[in-house]
């Protein structure tokens, strides 16, 4: 809705249009607006007094025409599209118009905020007026003193509702706002460039992707012209202060980490002051804040465990009953095969006797410079300093199995579709398996994954994943081409009479691939 004038506004608007056409301009400037300001008695001329702004002065720095007498008649509207208002002009004869209308539904657009416009558009008199000492911040009280509010709501088209703070209160929260609106999206731009560039994760660039676009819509509810009009760069003191720590980055990895913060502080800011427009838009900025935590979580844990997995590719499943020839000597084997993790698998085995046989396998994996999972039971892989454990979708949750293990050690979770794998990396597993990928002869499956899960996890997922279920050195080939770079396999290794040679066809395999 556009605001009416006041008559003595309305009245201002004529003046300045004639003053322009009788000094043959062939626009309406903030020179014109400002006279005609000063001609007419109102609210404004009665400000501008006060700050001792006089039409003789403004007649001698901006001499260009002369002024004239009062017009007799109201102009139809000065606002028309046919007015020829120049650019500066029409943006501050709007920013009135927002001012009034923060001020409520009914309240009309007088010549205080007239005035109030002419010195927040940039313009040769806006800088002249604040030289002679009018100042938004304080104009703004005038304006409140002035004009009063009316009890009436803003009207606006969004469901937020916003609260009625005096003029000069909305004006710094608008400006810190508009400050922390870009720091968030500019942090969140460098944060998206990072993990799409350099981790290559689509999953995780889709997420933060969706929280840009989020963000955008809850920064929406407030009119992004409002938001313009409180910026004030050049005299923002903190645009010239910077630390050394913010001059210098030594990686990537600093800069994204540095960014990281950038958006939850902004976001964070952008909390605690939307709470002076809107109680709904602190609780909007609360929720994406928690979101953030939660995207941070995942981008973060997705490098650690890049790194806490790198290079260990071939992971093994070891249960008594299959290796032939004893898990030890097989373990032992297939270590020096390559395999670099290994779970220990025993679904019936008794609890004291699991305890016994961990702990071997701890030793034997420790000696080889290893890892060892415990299969299913995060109290026994406490219970045997396991380096952590593997759960699936039907056991203890990840959140359950963390609690238990803590956050050093690693968390496994088995995953047979795109949505449990993308589920998993939002929750903080710290691998996954995917599969199961053929029929294997380890376990039953009613149905497979097959190798288009592993192509879709591979387009998408940059969390260390291991392709399973009834994994050979016949068929590796296949699941390396379909993307996968990392295998767990039971009885391709575990069951063979070398463990040492299967393992190390394994490997080559794989790395043959790539
Ligand atoms: C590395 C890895 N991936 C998948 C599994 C399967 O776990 P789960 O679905 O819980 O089945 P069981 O192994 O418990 O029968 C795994 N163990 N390891
Ligand atoms: C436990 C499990 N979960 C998915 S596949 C699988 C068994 C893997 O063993 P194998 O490599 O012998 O098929
Ligand atoms: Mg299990």
């Amino acid at each position: 809705m556009q605001q009416p004038l006041t008559p003595a506004a309305q009245r201002v608007l004529d003046r300045a249009t004639e003053i322009a056409t009788t000094g043959q301009s062939s626009a309406v400037a903030p020179r014109h607006l400002l006279r005609s300001l000063l001609l007419e008695e109102s609210r404004a001329s009665e400000i501008l007094g006060g700050f001792d702004v006089e039409i003789s002065t403004v007649e001698t720095v901006f001499p260009d025409e002369k002024s004239v007498p009062p017009v007799e008649t109201t102009v139809e509207s000065a606002l028309t599209e046919t007015v020829p208002f120049d650019e500066p002009s029409a943006w501050a004869i709007q920013e009135a118009r927002h001012l009034a209308g923060i001020q409520g539904r009914h309240s009309e657009v007088g010549t205080e905020h007239l005035l109030w416009g002419l010195l927040v558009v940039d313009s040769d008199v806006s800088a002249w007026l604040r030289e002679q000492g009018v100042q938004r911040e304080e104009l703004t009280q005038l304006v409140d003193e002035k004009t009063g509010f009316s009890a009436a709501p803003l009207e606006t088209d969004v469901r937020i509702e916003f609260s009625q703070p005096n003029v000069s209160q909305r004006h710094n929260a608008m400006r810190i706002i508009d400050a922390a609106a870009n720091r968030a999206r500019e942090g969140v731009r460098v944060v998206e460039d990072y993990v799409r560039f350099i981790s290559d994760d689509a999953h995780l660039s889709a997420l933060l992707k969706s929280w840009r676009h989020d963000f955008a819509a809850a920064i929406s509810a407030i009119a992004p012209h409002d938001l313009a009009a409180a910026r004030d760069t050049l005299s923002d003191v903190g645009t010239t202060i910077s630390t050394t720590a913010e001059a210098q980055r030594d990686s990537a990895a600093e800069v994204l980490q540095a960014n990281l913060k950038r958006v939850q502080e902004a976001v964070r800011t952008l909390e605690e002051y939307g709470k002076i427009l809107a109680a709904d838009l602190g609780g909007q900025f609360e929720q994406l804040r928690y979101r953030f935590y939660t995207l941070e979580k995942s981008i973060l844990s997705t490098l650690h465990n890049q790194a806490r997995l790198a290079g260990r590719n071939l992971y093994l499943l070891v249960s008594e009953a299959l290796c032939h020839h004893g898990s030890g000597p097989a373990i032992r084997e297939a270590l020096a095969g390559g395999v670099s993790i290994v779970q220990l698998r025993e679904k019936e085995m008794p609890d004291r006797q699991l305890v016994e046989f961990g702990r071997r396998v701890r030793q034997w994996t420790r000696e080889a410079g290893a890892l060892y999972i415990m299969n299913d039971r995060p109290d026994l892989a406490v219970l045997t300093d396991a380096d952590g454990v593997h759960v699936g979708q039907e056991e203890l949750s990840l959140k359950d199995a963390r609690r238990i293990v803590g956050t050093e050690k690693l968390v496994g979770v088995s995953t047979h579709t795109i949505e449990q794998a993308r589920q998993a990396v939002v929750e903080g597993a710290d691998y996954i398996g995917v599969g199961p990928v053929f029929s294997s002869t380890t376990k039953q499956f009613t149905d497979l994954a097959g190798l288009e899960f592993v192509r879709q996890v591979a387009a998408e997922i940059t969390l260390p994943w291991y392709a399973i279920g009834g994994i050979t050195a016949d068929n590796i080939a296949q699941v390396a081409e379909a993307g996968a770079t990392r295998v767990a396999v039971s009885s391709a290794v575990c069951s063979k009479e070398n463990s040492q040679t299967a393992a190390s066809q394994l490997m080559t395999a794989l790395s043959n691939n790539r």
